[in-house]
């Protein structure tokens, strides 16, 4: 399937701060793709740059298709009710699927009559969600659609959001600072650091082609690409690409997902990008 979004020397600055310096990755059609990295890493700016809400001052981005965009906040009327909430959006967008949003606020169990002001911050979310799915979009992007949800709505936004992309050609980039909460519903990973992008990937290949090494102080790593190490006293634990290093005094395991974004995290130096040894694009 060709590239849902393809994002290519993306360079974006607020004045004279670069924000977003020479990113360039392909979120394949059909995928669910977890954008994680620290505050301030640039994730907004690339979804707001996928989406066209900014002009890159270098690079290019180019969709398959037509994008809808779930913002931070989910600005919703407070005073309408989600019946008029609809309403906007039939007015606003020619791509508008009536019968989209009203089923699946009815599977939702939200009353058209009820007044946004007065829904929870998971029906809120919800709404904000199947607002940006009647229009019938090729690529829906949120940006932190799970942000002040308690667990249980976290995993229902997550799994009706699942439910949608097998139920049609959709893909879905979202953010989310919580990792977990990613885990079991997407299966592409972009992780962005400092404006810098280190990680791009299916996520099971990503796993697959990272060890967590446990060993004593002095164990030679030799022959493996060590991604990050920390120290605990006289032991080290090391994430790894590609095959695990020759000295037996090493003990392996493949690594989580929290495990691998932490690591790339903690050695903003490294990259797993499409094209380096021992990970899959
Ligand atoms: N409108 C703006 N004017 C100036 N600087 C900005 C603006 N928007 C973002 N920035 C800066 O650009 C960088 C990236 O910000 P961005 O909001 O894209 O990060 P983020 O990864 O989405 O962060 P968070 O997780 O905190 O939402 C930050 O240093 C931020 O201060």
């Amino acid at each position: 399937m060709s590239a849902a979004l393809e994002v290519t020397g993306l360079g974006v600055r607020y004045g004279r701060t670069w924000a977003l310096r020479d990113c360039s990755l392909a979120v394949p059609g059909g995928r669910v793709a977890a954008l994680v990295g620290p505050n301030g890493a640039g994730k907004t700016t690339l979804m707001h740059a996928a989406v066209g809400l900014l002009r890159p001052a270098r690079g290019s981005v180019r969709l398959a298709g037509a994008a809808a965009f779930v913002a931070q906040d989910k600005p919703l009327y407070e005073g309408f009710t989600v019946a008029e909430m609809l309403g906007f959006g039939r007015r606003m967008n020619a791509r508008w699927d009536e019968a989209i949003a009203t089923d699946r606020l009815e599977g939702l169990g939200i009353a058209l009559g009820r007044k946004v002001g007065g829904l929870s911050g998971g029906q809120r979310a919800q709404v904000a969600v199947t607002l940006a799915l009647a229009c019938r979009p090729d690529l829906l992007v949120l940006d932190e659609p799970l942000a002040n949800l308690d667990p249980l709505a976290r995993h229902d936004v997550m799994r009706s959001i699942m439910a949608e992309v097998a139920g049609r050609e959709l893909s879905v980039l979202l953010s989310s600072h919580v990792v977990s909460d990613l885990e079991e519903t997407c299966d592409w990973l972009v992780v962005l650091n400092g404006g810098r992008l280190q990680v791009s990937g299916d996520i099971e290949e990503l796993l697959e082609g990272h060890l967590v090494l446990t060993g004593p102080d002095g164990a030679s790593a030799a022959g493996t690409h060590v991604v990050g190490a920390n120290r605990t006293g006289r032991q080290v634990s090391m994430l790894v690409r590609g095959a695990p290093p020759a000295d037996p005094r090493w003990r392996a395991r493949r690594p989580g997902l929290e495990e691998l974004v932490m690591g790339y995290l903690r050695s903003p130096e490294s990259a797993a990008l499409p094209g380096l040894t021992g990970v899959g694009a």
